[in-house]
């Protein structure tokens, strides 16, 4: 597929009698109208993207995306670049936060090395190498056009494993050292904010190592500047595991698989893909809202009112793992509560 195949993709249409059906239902349940609050309105949005009146979560699908990044070696980040690799291992072998929730809700899980400095060989790593590392996108752009389509290509296939696995939820997480610095870069880009005013710590830099990495998304801003094409910024300013989880929103928009995006990464990804293409922005729902200061200005530039709030910000698709035990709750309330008439509660609405 070439990126203009990428931009006019058609995005699934919700149903909107799945939708209808299920706030009817919804209305008969033993309990004042709005009295779940998010509750209610999650089970509706879901009902309209899975096409049915009872809506489920049990079979969730979710894919961790690693890559290096070049900007790496320009100190941004509180922790050496060899941990991306590292934590690919940690991953497959079940250690990490998002394998330990994966594993809690029965998941799919899967880890997708598309390119670390010092990559690690075990059977649970589907490796899809771009490249060692994407480029420092403080002196040059992050990748060449190829490398984009690759990585797209990748967050495409992981849409459809999910979709081949029967999957009804599909989670993106990332991995990679200074990737934080990357998202910055992108949204502040595109919201058309100063560096200074967005760059938060990541994985927890402080101080003038602060200062450092708010002047580095500054010079990367002013390197790639006057770009409006998301595609381009991608190219310019993303990594291979950003570009991946926008390949992967567009192409489950595309198929009607719903979304659940996690933090401050994927949320960069998750505006991107609704660039390219504003539908998509339908098909995803929202985990939490991250402790890294700028993601609630992308939420609220999504429109969107996030699952939960728990001070996280780890990224691996973590916050999102965490909501689903809510939205799985709110499908088992919407199809097992007893409707005024099967109880005989009297419905002051009627
Ligand atoms: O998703 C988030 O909200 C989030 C916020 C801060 C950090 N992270 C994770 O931390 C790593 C990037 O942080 P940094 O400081 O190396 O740029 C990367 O592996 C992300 O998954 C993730
Ligand atoms: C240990 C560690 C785990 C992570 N998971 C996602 N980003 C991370 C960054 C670090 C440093």
């Amino acid at each position: 597929m070439n990126l203009e195949q990428w931009r006019s993709l058609t995005v699934k249409q919700l149903d909107q009698e799945a939708k209808q059906a299920a706030e009817l239902h919804q209305a008969q349940l033993t309990k004042p109208p709005g009295s779940l609050g998010m509750l209610e309105s999650l089970v509706v949005d879901l009902a309209a993207m899975q096409g049915t009146v009872f809506p489920r979560c049990d079979n969730v699908h979710i894919s961790i995306f690693a890559a290096d990044h070049g900007v790496a070696c320009q100190g941004v980040s509180a922790f050496p670049q060899d941990v991306t690799a590292q934590m690919v291992l940690n991953f497959a072998q079940g250690g990490a936060a998002v394998a330990v929730l994966a594993k809690q809700m029965g998941a799919n899980f899967e880890v997708i090395n598309l390119g670390t400095v010092k990559p690690t060989m075990h059977p649970g790593i589907i490796n899809q190498i771009i490249a060692e590392q994407s480029g420092d996108i403080s002196q040059t752009a992050a990748m060449t056009e190829e490398q984009l389509l690759q990585g797209l290509q990748a967050g495409k296939q992981a849409v459809d494993r999910a979709i081949a696995l029967k999957s009804k939820l599909f989670i993106a997480g990332e991995m990679g050292i200074a990737n934080t610095t990357s998202a910055t870069a992108l949204l502040a880009s595109l919201l058309e904010l100063n560096a200074e005013d967005v760059t938060g710590p990541g994985t927890g830099v402080s101080g003038s190592r602060l200062e450092h990495k708010a002047s580095i998304v500054a010079q990367a801003l002013t390197l790639h500047q006057g770009i409006n094409d998301p595609f381009e910024l991608l190219r310019c300013l993303g990594g291979f595991e950003i570009v991946a989880m926008c390949g992967a929103y567009i192409r489950a928009a595309e198929k009607g698989l719903p979304v659940l995006v996690d933090g401050f990464i994927s949320s960069a990804s998750a505006l991107l893909a609704c660039k390219v293409n504003p539908e998509v922005r339908k098909w995803l729902l929202f985990g939490h809202c991250s402790a890294e200061p700028f993601h609630s200005k992308v939420l609220q530039e999504l429109d969107v009112e996030p699952i939960l709030m728990m001070g996280m910000r780890l990224g691996e698709g973590s916050g999102a793992a965490m909501a689903v035990s809510i939205l799985r709750a709110a499908c088992e309330l919407h199809s097992s509560m007893a409707t005024f008439s099967d109880a005989g509660v009297s419905n002051s609405g009627e």
